[in-house]
């Protein structure tokens, strides 16, 4: 389009004079050619630049000789500009503009820069409130970082038999890969333990590793837990976005322990992230995209579960990718002995109190137990243990005092038969001390987790409530055989 001769005029005149203008209102302003060598600059730049050598000799040098911190060339790089941005000579603050100089066919010939205020002191308050919030935002991102690391690395789990150094081989192979992985075994195994260890072995050590117990979250809660929740999602719901748990470990592990007690509706929508790596929040149509490992685990038989219909086969298969079952403390009985070793020194450490050894005899007797509970449980006696002594050294008789008397939650073999006056009692009473020792033998061995001895029992947490109450088991039963 072509202006009207007094039209051209009248812009090459609103340039010169809006470049004067600003020469003078400025304190400094400065133009770079393509190869970010200064074309001009101004007298008062160079002055609060304490630029002693004469003005001419600034031009043509490279901007950094003359501005060491200049941003010129990485707008005359980048073709961007850089509309508000501050920058420190000598004491002061200046708040600058940087533009890049096109042709009118846009090929980048330059840059402009200008220093708009004399001082920025008028945005001071402004920016120390910034600041502070952006340090504060920084220490707060920090510390959650270190909160969301893995505790513990694979180094921490004891353990040299056969099986364990299977289970150490195949985790390190596993966080080298950024496969979905799958922790099975008995309750007490140590899956939580080895995906902390996995994480921190893998490239995603130094972003959060996030854990969710599946089992413990109340089903009508876990999906805004897992997923978060948009604002205003439902009446109560928080007027900002809440993040949940896929957004939390973005760029790192997100751990699902208990994953076969997730409901069906979720294992659709868990499904879909492992597949494409995407979900929408509670009340949201907004795709969410996440890049994380999935390490799932359980203690149930996800196999039976899917006979059962009560977990997909397809989901099954999307987290079977790098299968790693722990194998249960009785199939490694010499491990049992380090492990003690180790469970006392974190005991003794705690409570600030010298170290314990265990004699020949107690590992024997520990080594002979069959340990439904695993690892958990052989740390739940062992605390026993150092509560009831003060010997530096626990013998076999201490180890025996402090074994849950009942071998197992289906034996009865303390259950007297006949009554005090020897006759045969009758089957109904048998049958509930038998329950009783059961139960309480359950939450001895979980150190009183409900859900737990529920799963030892194979009942549900519902159901072990209601015999508690029905037997008259106290809550804090644990311990008490
Ligand atoms: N090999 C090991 N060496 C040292 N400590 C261990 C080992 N295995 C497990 N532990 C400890 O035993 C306890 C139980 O382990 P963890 O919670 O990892 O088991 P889990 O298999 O996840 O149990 P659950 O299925 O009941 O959730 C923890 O205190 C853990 O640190």
């Amino acid at each position: 389009m072509s202006l009207e001769p007094n039209f051209e005029h009248l812009r090459a005149r609103a340039v010169e004079s809006l470049f004067h203008h600003l020469a003078d209102a400025c304190v400094g302003l400065i133009v770079v050619d393509r190869d970010a060598r200064i074309a001009w600059i101004g007298d008062r730049y160079l002055e609060l630049l304490g630029y002693s050598g004469n003005p001419d000799d600034a031009l043509g040098r490279p901007v950094e000789e003359v501005i060491p911190n200049s941003q010129m060339r990485h707008v005359v790089e980048s073709g961007q500009s850089m509309l508000l941005d501050l920058m420190d000579i000598k004491e002061r603050t200046i708040v600058v503009t940087r533009l890049p100089l096109r042709e009118d066919d846009g090929t980048l010939i330059g840059a402009i820069g200008f220093a708009l205020f004399d001082r920025a002191d008028r945005l001071r308050p402004l920016m120390s409130k910034y600041q502070k919030l952006q340090e504060e935002l920084h220490r707060t991102r920090q510390e959650l970082a270190q909160e969301r690391r893995a505790k513990y690395s694979l180094s921490q789990m004891i353990g040299n038999s056969d099986p364990m150094r299977e289970v150490k081989r195949l985790a390190r192979r596993a966080a080298q890969l950024d496969s979905t992985v799958l922790l099975l075994g008995e309750t007490g195994t140590g899956k939580e333990l080895l995906a902390h260890g996995i994480h921190a072995a893998s490239p995603r050590a130094g972003a959060p590793f996030v854990g969710v117990n599946v089992a413990a979250i109340p089903e009508n809660l876990l999906e805004s837990e897992l997923f978060g929740v948009a604002p205003g999602a439902y009446t109560g719901a928080d007027r900002k976005m809440r993040e949940g748990k896929f957004q939390l470990a973005d760029g790192g592990t997100l751990f699902l322990d208990e994953i076969g007690d997730m409901p069906l509706p979720l294992q659709a929508k868990l499904l879909r992230v492992l597949q494409e790596r995407e979900f929408e929040a509670v009340g949201s149509n907004k795709v969410v995209r996440v890049d994380l490992r999935i390490i799932a685990a359980t203690s149930r038989d996800l196999d039976a579960l899917v006979r059962e219909r009560q977990f997909r086969a397809d989901l099954y298969y999307r987290l079977n990718v790098v299968p790693i079952t722990l194998p249960p403390l009785r199939d490694r009985t010499e491990d049992i002995g380090s492990i003690a070793d180790r469970i006392l020194d974190d005991l003794a450490f705690t409570a600030a109190a010298p170290s314990r050894e265990l004699t020949a005899g107690a590992i024997a007797v520990l080594e002979d137990y069959d340990w439904p509970g695993n690892v958990r449980e052989l740390r739940n006696v062992l605390e026993r243990v150092s509560a009831m002594t003060d010997d530096p050294a626990l013998t076999r008789d201490h180890i025996r005092a402090a074994l849950p008397r009942t071998a197992g939650p289906a034996a009865g073999g303390d259950v007297p038969l006949r009554s005090a006056e020897g006759g045969t009692r009758p089957l109904s009473d048998v049958l509930k001390d038998t329950e009783r020792a059961a139960i309480v033998g359950a939450l001895s061995r979980t150190g009183g987790v409900k859900a737990k001895a529920a799963k030892l029992l194979g009942i549900s947490r519902a159901s072990l409530y209601e015999r508690m109450e029905a037997l008259g088991i106290k809550e804090d039963a644990q311990g008490a055989v």
